[in-house]
């Protein structure tokens, strides 16, 4: 008999842990899972990898999403259509502060909705918060892991680089980083009474900051690949699951 499998991602419509980290990156994904402990593989399809396992004894899925919130926000909806109730999305973004540095850790009070998708499902003045609680534990986390942290408003916006049109500037707005799927995922989680927040990982400044003005396709100084942000990644790793952890313990209280 074919399993009943959800129609975008292709994961089992029922069976998964209540807990989830979301990731841009599969090879993320695959990096966190191995944390866990009896991790299995659940599933593999598009850009959408999954993983089951056990963090200190909660059962926890980790999963990828992709680059973008329109192809991120299929994953978000249908983990919660199988049961996920608790996501906390661990990503990378720019900052867009002085005093936040490469490998540092923001932790998301809530996002800027340019994220290309959400304009089409609701009005924009809809808030993209993430749940107290949700803030309050990736914080504790990252005090706990010694991991150099921030919290502040996001912004996710869809267009990584700048292209012919100008883009708006939230100069002055004291935003903390720039990434491209969380608000996707806090208005989800706030349309269906779940509970979501993020952390992100610090790889570069803005990207826009960075262009090459004689290379309009360069994003100069971005620079994912150094072990600066592997570092920042590993601390992020333990914090995000730790913060899951943080938020069961209290679900249970
Ligand atoms: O590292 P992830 O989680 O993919 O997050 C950031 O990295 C990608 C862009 O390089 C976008 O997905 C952005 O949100
Ligand atoms: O989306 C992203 C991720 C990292 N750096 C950026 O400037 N934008």
């Amino acid at each position: 008999m074919t399993q009943d499998l959800l129609p975008v991602t292709r994961i089992p419509r029922t069976g998964l842990p209540a807990h989830a980290v979301v990731v841009g990156d599969p090879a993320r994904a695959a990096a966190v899972a191995a944390l866990l402990d009896g991790t299995e593989e659940v599933s593999y399809h598009r850009e959408y990898r999954v993983f089951s396992g056990s963090w200190k004894g909660l059962p926890v899925v980790v999963a990828s999403h992709g680059v973008g919130a329109p192809g991120a926000i299929l994953l978000f909806q249908e983990l919660a259509e199988a049961g996920v109730r608790v996501f906390l999305r661990f990503g990378t973004a720019g900052a867009m502060k002085p005093g936040i540095a490469d490998g540092d850790l923001v932790v998301a009070e809530a996002a800027v909705r340019d994220d290309g998708v959400t304009h089409q499902l609701l009005p924009p003045e809809y808030p993209a918060v993430a749940a107290p609680e949700a803030v309050l534990a990736l914080q504790r986390a990252a005090r706990e892991q010694g991991a150099p942290h921030h919290r502040g408003v996001v912004w996710t916006r869809a267009a990584f680089q700048p292209g012919l049109l100008p883009l708006f500037s939230y100069d002055g707005a004291g935003l903390a980083a720039i990434e491209m799927e969380l608000s996707a995922l806090l208005v989800t989680a706030s349309l269906r009474g779940l509970v979501a927040g993020g952390v992100l990982v610090i790889d570069g400044a803005n990207a826009d900051e960075l262009v090459d003005e004689e290379s309009p396709f360069s994003t100069g100084a971005y620079d994912p690949h150094r072990e600066v942000v592997a570092a920042g990644v590993e601390r992020g790793a333990v914090v995000s699951l730790e913060a899951l952890r943080l938020l069961a313990e209290e679900e249970r209280a």
